[in-house]
């Protein structure tokens, strides 16, 4: 079943702006979803329209089946948002501070639900400690703590890790597959796109407003991925052989190192027959790799080719 759903969806901002131009995204239950696009994309509107904090001016969104805005309440309940900004209360402790967001849902105290939150997020030996005296990661733990003190079914990580040391990211992403391995649907923004490609189950690009696809991540990688082999060569080539032309190669390096790029995916990657004519040719061959392009590559190169066709 599609946990999320959105159709459509559009937002043009009070100043006339279109933040988002008829966005289309379905997300089923259980996976997680990470959002990549360039700054201003509109990875936070889409994220507020559908948490209920910005309202839509075109476009349809469903959670759970339900619409977000006839059925705000009961969609509302089934949302847990870790916003990008740390606004809490510097003065309260942190297990009231969570406690208090199950209370905001109007639903009834549960300490052996908070205590289980806290201690599956390291912070429940600091229960009793001020926010304010918690460190920079500490603190994005209660923000992710408060988000699940009414047991949402959906939870939105607007970037999650966004200036937070290599450690406490690859913590974050613990505690994310810890979550999805509940069952809990997560959609994360993101700018990081190692971190997509760590725990996101499917990508999906926006720029611009628009969604310029939503991909299975291993599927995505292989398709868009182009694979290169690269060979050192024994000493410098001047020029390709004849017997060498027009099927794409490079020669860099000053000559010393020749480039196939193929495409992983295809039946014949040519590997085979360029390594035979060299041979035949009598070069010699110092070294060989090959390297994968990164999704990282693959995304920049999508939105470069989107602002060009712009
Ligand atoms: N309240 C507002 N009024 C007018 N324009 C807005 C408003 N909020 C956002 N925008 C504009 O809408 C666009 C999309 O903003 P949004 O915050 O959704 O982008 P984003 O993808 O989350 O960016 P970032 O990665 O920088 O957080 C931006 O150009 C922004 O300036």
């Amino acid at each position: 079943m599609a946990m999320v759903e959105v159709a459509q969806l559009a937002k043009k901002y009070d100043g006339g702006f279109e933040a988002l131009k008829g966005v289309d995204l379905s997300i089923a239950e259980g996976e997680i979803l990470a959002l990549l696009g360039p700054n201003g994309a509109g990875k936070t509107t889409l994220i507020s329209i559908i948490c209920g904090l910005v309202t839509p001016t075109g476009g349809q969104v469903r959670v759970g089946g339900h619409d977000i805005l006839a059925d705000y309440r009961s969609t509302r309940r089934l949302i847990g948002l870790v916003p990008q900004e740390i606004n809490l209360e510097p003065f309260e402790k942190v297990l009231n501070t969570v406690r208090f967001s199950r209370g905001l849902f109007g639903l009834k105290r549960d300490d052996a639900l908070i205590e289980d939150v806290l201690r599956r997020l390291s912070l429940w030996d600091k229960r009793d400690t001020p926010i304010r005296a918690l460190s920079g990661g500490m603190k994005r733990r209660v923000l992710i703590a408060k988000a699940l003190a009414h047991e949402p079914k959906v939870l939105f990580l607007d970037e999650p890790t966004a200036g937070v040391d290599v450690e406490l990211r690859r913590d974050m992403w613990e505690i994310v597959a810890g979550l999805k391995a509940q069952g809990t649907t997560i959609i994360l923004t993101t700018h990081y796109i190692e971190e997509a490609e760590a725990i996101a189950d499917r990508i999906g690009v926006i720029n611009r407003g628009r969604i310029l696809l939503v991909e299975d991540k291993h599927s995505l990688m292989t398709r868009m991925g182009r694979k290169e082999l690269r060979v050192l060569l024994d000493s410098p080539l001047e020029t390709l052989p004849a017997a060498l032309e027009g099927r794409g190669l490079e020669l860099l390096d000053d000559g010393r190192l020749l480039v196939h790029s193929y495409d992983s995916t295809a039946e014949r990657s040519g590997i085979a027959r360029l390594m035979a004519d060299l041979a035949a040719e009598g070069i010699a061959v110092r070294d060989v790799a090959t390297r994968q392009s990164s999704l990282e590559e693959i995304f920049v190169s999508m939105v470069h080719n989107e602002e060009d066709e712009a």
